[in-house]
C-alpha cells in the first residue's frame, strides 16, 4: 500500500526518480550559472553528467553513522559496531552486551538484544520523554488537526506517559523539562516511541548507566567509577550530514558540519539556486515547511526568468 501511495504521488507530480544512483559530485559552474552534478548508477557504474539551474539538497540530517571519540575505544577487544550495522540480536545470545545512546534506535536495540537473551546495558546520558506511538500520534493531531497549544498537548502527554509507565527516574531515566513536542520543534531531540523497553528497564532486565569515562579492553568504566565487562558494544549514537562530502562549492550555503549557515526559518534558501530541505533538527513539521517555501521560490524565480 505505501509503495503504491509513493508510485502514484510520483505519477501526478511527474517525477521520474532515478532509483539506484549515487551523486559523486555537485559543482556551481558560474559562467554557465547551472549546478553539474556527477552521479553513478549504482548498478552498472556508469557515470552520467546532469545540469540544473536549481539543486534541492534532501540528503537528511542523518546521513552518515556517527561514533563519538571515547577515550580507550581502539583498545576495546570485543566487537564495537555502529547501530546502523546492527541487524539482529541473535548473535548476542549469551553475550554481555552495551548499547551507547538512549535515542530511538539505542532503546529498541536494547531491547532486541534483550529479548534475544543478552546480558543488556544501555547508557542514558540526557533527560529523554518515553512515550508510546499512540500518545505521539494523539499529541500531534491534538496540534496539527485541533490547533490545540503545544504546551497544553505536552503536560497532557506527560501526565499520561508518567501514568502509563511509572516513575522512571529511579532507573536513571529522567524526563527534560519541556515536553515533548516543543523538545522535537525547537531541539529536534525525538521522543522515545517505546517498543517495551521500559518494561524491561523496570524489571531489571535491562541495565542502564548514566555516561561513560573510559573503554578498556574488555570493560568499560561509566560516570560515578561502575565498571563492568562487556563482549560487544553498539553505538546508536546518532548520525551526522554528509553534504559537504559531494557538493564542492557550496560553502556559501552550507557550514562545515554539513547543515546550513543560516538560522531558522531563514536556512532553507542558498545561494545560486541551491536549496536545502530537511536541515532544520526540527522534525517533520519544519520540512513540510521547507518544501512548500522552496518549491515557491522557484515558481517565483522562473516566472521572473520568463518575464
Ligand atoms: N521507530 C522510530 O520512529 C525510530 C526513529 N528513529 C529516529 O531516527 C533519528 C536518529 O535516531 P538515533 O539513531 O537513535 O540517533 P539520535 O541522534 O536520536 O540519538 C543518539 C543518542 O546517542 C547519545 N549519545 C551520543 N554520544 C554519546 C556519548 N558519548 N555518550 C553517551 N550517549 C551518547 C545521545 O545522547 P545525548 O542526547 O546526551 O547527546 C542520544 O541519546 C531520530 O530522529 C530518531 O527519533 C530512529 C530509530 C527508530
Ligand atoms: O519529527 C517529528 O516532527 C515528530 O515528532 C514525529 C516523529 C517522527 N518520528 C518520530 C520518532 C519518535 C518521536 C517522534 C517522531
Amino acid at each position: 500500500m505505501f509503495v503504491e501511495y509513493l508510485d502514484s504521488y510520483a505519477d501526478q507530480f511527474e517525477i521520474r526518480p532515478r532509483y539506484h544512483t549515487a551523486v559523486e559530485s555537485a559543482i556551481y559552474d558560474r559562467g554557465k550559472n547551472q549546478w553539474v552534478v556527477l552521479v553513478r548508477d549504482m548498478d552498472t557504474s556508469a557515470v552520467a553528467r546532469l545540469a540544473t539551474q536549481f539543486l534541492v539538497v534532501a540528503a537528511g540530517e542523518n546521513s552518515a553513522a556517527s561514533i563519538p571519540p571515547v577515550p580507550g575505544l581502539s583498545r576495546f577487544e570485543g566487537e564495537a559496531i555502529h547501530s546502523s550495522a546492527y541487524k539482529s540480536g541473535r548473535a548476542y545470545t549469551g553475550k554481555s552486551v552495551l548499547v551507547v545512546g538512549a535515542g530511538n534506535s539505542g532503546m529498541e536495540i536494547a531491547y532486541d538484544l534483550a529479548t534475544h537473551g543478552a546480558h543488556t546495558s544501555i547508557v542514558v546520558r540526557s533527560p529523554v520523554h518515553i512515550m508510546t506511538k499512540e500518545l505521539i500520534r494523539y499529541g500531534m493531531t491534538m496540534v496539527q488537526n485541533l490547533g490545540l497549544n503545544v504546551t497544553t498537548v505536552d503536560s497532557l502527554l506527560v501526565m499520561a506517559a508518567n501514568f502509563y509507565f511509572g516513575d522512571l527516574s529511579k532507573h536513571g531515566i529522567m524526563r527534560p523539562k519541556m515536553g515533548p513536542l516543543l523538545l522535537k520543534s525547537q531541539t529536534s531531540r525525538s521522543a522515545i516511541i517505546d517498543v517495551g523497553t521500559a518494561r524491561l528497564i523496570k524489571g531489571g532486565v535491562i541495565k542502564v548507566f548514566q555516561g561513560i569515562s573510559k573503554i578498556n579492553t574488555n570493560s568499560v568504566e561509566f560516570h560515578g567509577g561502575r565498571q563492568n565487562s562487556f563482549d560487544a558494544t553498539v553505538f546508536a549514537t546518532g548520525y551526522k550530514s554528509t553534504v559537504n562530502v559531494w557538493l564542492k562549492n557550496g560553502e556559501s550555503t552550507f557550514k562545515d558540519d554539513g547543515f546550513p549557515k543560516k538560522y531558522f526559518p531563514n536556512h532553507w534558501r542558498g545561494e545560486n539556486g541551491l536549496y536545502c530541505a530537511g536541515f532544520a533538527r526540527r522534525g517533520l513539521a519544519s520540512i513540510a515547511m521547507d518544501a512548500k517555501n522552496i518549491a515557491n521560490d522557484i515558481v517565483a524565480a522562473m516566472d521572473k526568468m520568463s518575464c
